[in-house]
Parts: C-alpha cells; structure tokens; sequence
C-alpha cells in the first residue's frame, strides 16, 4: 500500500498509509478501537477503494473478517461445497484437515446456526484458508476460541508464515505480539512500525 488515504464522509481513518507485506512473514496490526485497523484491511484486501493512494496485489487472497460471513441454515458441509466451487478446488480435502488442525467437533452436517461461537468463527477461518492463499489477511480471527484453538491458531498461523504466505493479522492482545515477525501501530491514520520481534 503506497500513501493510502481513505474516509467516510468527513471522517478522515488512513492517512498516508505505507506498507509493504513480504511472502513469508506474519504481520501484527495495533491499534484503539477505532484507529481504522478494518478499514485498513478491507482496503489492503480489495473490499474498498482508496481515495487516494495506491494498493498493489500480488496472488490469491484470503481474507477472514471480524464478523463471521457464514449463513445459519447451511451446514458446516454445505459451505464448504460452496466454496470449493467458488474457488475451483477439486475438494474439500485441505478444508476438512484445516477444520482438524483448528480441534473443531465433528459437525459437518450440523446447521452452522445451531454451532456455538467458537467453531462458528473456526469455520469463518477456514472458509478464508481454503483456496491456500498466498497473502492471508485476519481481522481478530479468535474471538471465540478457547485456550487451545488460539494456540492452535498460531501453529497453523506459524506454518503458513514457514511455507512462504503472506499473514496479516490484527490482535488487539499484547501476549499474541511475541508471534508476529514486525508489529505495526495504526495511531492518527498511519502505520508505524513497533518492536522487531524476531
Ligand atoms: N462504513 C462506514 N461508514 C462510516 N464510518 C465508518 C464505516 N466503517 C467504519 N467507520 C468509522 O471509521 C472509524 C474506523 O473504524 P474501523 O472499524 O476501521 O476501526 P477499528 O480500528 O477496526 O476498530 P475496532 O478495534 O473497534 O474494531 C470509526 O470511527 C468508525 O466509526
């Protein structure tokens, strides 16, 4: 993202952004509630247009959003088939395995409306995990999850970092910093780079 400005009306949220995401690192967003860190995504991502600036992307997307996209009388399966076909995949192999990896139940015919929370939103992520995308971009993906799916979380999120993605996440929790390669504040409309973690 090259100098990205964006408002709502009168409400100026980026500012001048900069930042460039490199293939395989993992990337931590800061910032008060407020400070623009879902608008910043859904811009890097594509979903809104900058007013000014530009934005450069490069391979598949996979973008998980704070609100979970799924619909309540469909069942765990039925979305995975759907997007399978969205994405061309030939299965839903690599889905079901990622639903493993994340320790979800075994639910694949349950309504997702009758799912609890948490494995809502383990669903919300793998629907955006499917398609293997090379830049991963996650707006506070475990809100929800208990102590050991967002241990889970960062193994996975280790992994695709290791294989060569692109990951991009938001936390608003301090103990999740120690995970991410560099961490950046959004504060008055741009991003500044925090502590180097690795
Ligand atoms: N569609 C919209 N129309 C008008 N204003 C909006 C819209 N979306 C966001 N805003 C405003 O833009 C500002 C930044 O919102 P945004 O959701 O990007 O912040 P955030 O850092 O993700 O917040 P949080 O930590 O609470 O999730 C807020 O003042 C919000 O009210």
């Amino acid at each position: 993202m090259q100098g990205v400005w964006k408002s709502y009306g009168a409400r100026s949220v980026l500012r001048g952004v900069n930042v460039t995401v490199e293939p395989g690192t993992l990337l931590g967003v800061t910032g008060e509630n407020g400070a623009g860190k879902t608008t910043l995504l859904r811009t890097m991502v594509g979903e809104l247009a900058p007013d000014e600036g530009a934005v450069h992307r490069d391979g598949r997307i996979g973008y998980c959003p704070q609100e979970t996209v799924v619909n309540p009388l469909l069942s765990v399966s039925q979305h995975l088939e759907l997007f399978r076909t969205a994405h061309g995949l030939p299965d839903t192999g690599h889905a079901q395995d990622l639903l493993g990896a994340l320790g979800c139940p075994d639910a694949m015919e349950q309504q997702v409306g009758t799912l609890s929370g948490g494995t809502r939103q383990k669903l919300n992520l793998v629907l955006a995990l499917m398609n293997r995308p090379t830049l991963l971009v996650l707006d506070e993906p475990y809100q929800g999850f208990d102590w050991d799916t967002h241990r889970r979380f960062w193994h996975l999120a280790r992994r695709f970092r290791d294989d060569g993605q692109a990951v991009v996440v938001v936390s608003h929790l301090l103990h999740d910093l120690q995970h991410f390669d560099t961490v950046y504040e959004l504060r008055d409309g741009v991003l500044t780079e925090g502590a180097r973690q690795r």
